[in-house]
């Protein structure tokens, strides 16, 4: 016969009753259920992720489904914002979402960044309103109406518009029965497959004596079964598999979704708290992650290219720095494509995505991590003040590909991903050679390589004239500039500055109105259209140089 196993996360602020809720609900406990770690039971609150489970009949708009029977897992996620890594580790693994909201205290804090985290990783939630017993019954039903009319204005502007509040108590038990019926009528049947490579995200492991090591967690893809060969990929050990167990009882195969422990032959249980187990070779260590990025609208400030952020993907969270990058042709659903050059922006566009622009981010982390493609990937602030009451969370994505040699950003990055900054550069005239040549001069350093610029175009500003640089000209940073017609802009410099370093024959050729230097002078700042000084307009004059320079590009490779 076979069982749905649904993942229910439970989450919520610190003490919102959300450990008392998955025992009330619970028949079934893992090893690491409602708080079992001594020193959560020490401070009274919880540190870990818990698993528990009850069965429930299939819902009557499931009955056609393949599925005979129904096992509900909570994951009993902790509620302190120091622990809000591990929230995250939880969240990426549930079908659907209990909010938990004291109804006495109404959001919170961390409710606040748990509906966030459920935004981000779910497609349903329920609320559920807890701690209704600790009001006076005559006073109960106005102040959980006053409650839900409060909650429904927030949850307006959320994924979440019509979601169910269910009042309740966890402790007490009042209306649990809601709770469940609700439950019942909001599962439905998750991506369930089979096929592709096994991938198991482990949540908790311990050896017993005699037996092995177990390892508990969810299936995230494919399927295993007994004898199989799967790979501890932080140990890079491959075992094979002695036995199975889905809450207590023997199993002989797992698919996608479905919560297990598999027992291997014995290793420390202590070199893998949490991370993958998978076919062997197929999962891989990234040092660097491509994400499509989304911010988060209730994160207060600039996601800047270049800055850094904790970065968290499965039960893994390490430092990473961002650059930000643009595909200004891009549909929502394309696949990302290597094939394509992308402009670098220097933070997050106020207006987001668009429909023709997708914002993407490679990140540099600063330790590597171990996952696969696909997986959800969250960006947060969390050095910020947790008493502060701003939202932590910054940005989210899920992983499109990564690079797996340290070195990447020399070796693979240069030639796979082409990621283009614009840049501009300002001039100015410092002589003319003939009528249609000039030498240039504060474009350049001393030092730049102009060789990479010739053939580059150029403009003159304010007149708009074109021409392109032909040479470098010396040693300290001048170029030779050649216009493709007699330039205006050039015979105005020439005149309101010095006729020094022109052969005779050319300042001949520019002198040909015989007026002389000075009455020129006077006569072009006359036909300039503001009718500016000569000073100033020779001034203004300015030799611009646009270009688009590569990022990690280990010799600067430039294109116009
Ligand atoms: N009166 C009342 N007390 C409750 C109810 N649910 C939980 N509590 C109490 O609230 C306190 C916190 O409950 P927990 O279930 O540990 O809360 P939690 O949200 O799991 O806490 P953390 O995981 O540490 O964030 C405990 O003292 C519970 O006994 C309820 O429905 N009514």
């Amino acid at each position: 016969m076979s069982i749905l196993n649904f993942n229910v996360g439970i989450l919520g602020h610190v003490d919102s009753g959300k450990t008392s809720l998955a025992k009330a609900l619970s028949t079934t406990a893992s090893t690491n259920a409602f708080d079992k770690n001594p020193q959560s039971q020490e401070r009274g609150i919880t540190l870990d992720l818990g698993f528990s489970s009850f069965s429930m009949d299939m819902p009557e708009h499931l009955s056609a489904s393949t599925y005979k029977q129904l096992q509900i897992t909570l994951v009993d996620c902790p509620g302190h914002a120091s622990l809000i890594r591990t929230i995250i580790g939880g969240a990426q693994i549930i079908d659907l979402m209990f909010l938990v909201i004291d109804v006495t205290k109404g959001i919170q804090t961390q409710t606040a960044e748990c509906l966030i985290i459920g935004e981000i990783t779910c497609d349903k939630m329920i609320v559920i309103l807890n701690k209704i017993d600790l009001i006076e019954e005559s006073q109960r039903q106005s102040t959980i109406d006053k409650m839900i009319k409060r909650l429904r204005k927030t949850f307006e502007s959320t994924k979440f518009p019509q979601t169910p509040i269910i009042p309740c108590s966890a402790s007490s038990t009042l209306n649990l029965n809601e709770v469940i019926s609700t439950l019942q009528s909001y599962i439905y049947i998750p991506q369930r497959s089979p096929d592709g490579p096994f991938v198991f995200s482990v949540d908790h492991c311990f050896s017993i004596r005699g037996q092995g090591t177990i390892m508990t967690g969810t299936v995230l893809s494919g399927s295993v079964k007994i004898n199989d060969s799967i790979e501890i990929t932080t140990l890079k050990e491959i075992r094979k598999v002695k036995s199975m167990q889905m809450f207590r009882k023997p199993i002989d195969r797992a698919i996608q979704g479905d919560r297990i422990g598999i027992c291997v032959t014995q290793f420390d249980p202590d070199q893998l708290e949490r991370g993958l187990v998978a076919t062997p070779g197929i999962i891989k260590i990234f040092h660097g992650l491509l994400i499509r990025m989304n911010k988060v609208k209730h994160f207060k400030h600039e996601i800047e290219s270049r800055t850094k952020f904790h970065i968290t993907c499965g039960h893994s969270t390490v430092m990473g720095k961002i650059v930000l990058f643009a595909d200004h042709s891009n549909d929502k659903d394309e696949k990302f494509n290597f094939g394509k050059e992308f402009e670098a922006i220097d933070q997050y566009p106020a207006d987001g995505s668009q429909e023709n622009t997708q914002i993407f981010a490679l990140i540099q982390l600063e330790s590597s991590i171990v996952c696969q493609s696909q997986s959800i990937l969250i960006g947060s602030r969390l050095d910020t003040d947790i008493h502060s009451n701003t939202c932590r969370l910054a940005f989210h994505g899920h992983v499109l590909d990564g690079f797996t040699d340290s070195d990447y950003l020399n070796k693979d990055l240069p030639t796979k991903l082409r990621i283009y900054k614009r840049k501009e550069k300002i001039g100015y005239i410092d002589r003319l050679v003939d009528d249609q040549t000039i030498i240039g001069k504060d474009l350049f350093q001393k030092e730049t390589n102009i060789n990479s610029f010739v053939n580059f175009k150029v403009e003159l500003q304010p007149t708009g004239e074109q021409g392109f640089i032909e040479s470098p000209f010396g040693q300290s940073g001048k170029f030779k500039v050649r216009f493709m017609s007699k330039t205006s802009s050039m015979k105005y410099h020439l005149y309101t500055n010095h006729l020094d370093g022109l052969t005779d024959e050319t300042k001949q050729a520019l002198s040909s109105t015989g007026k002389g230097r000075k009455q020129q002078a006077k006569t072009t700042a006359t036909n300039t259209e503001e009718g500016e000084s000569s000073e100033s307009q020779q001034q203004r004059i300015r030799i611009v140089l646009k270009f688009k320079k590569y990022l990690f590009q280990e010799k600067t490779i430039i294109a116009q």
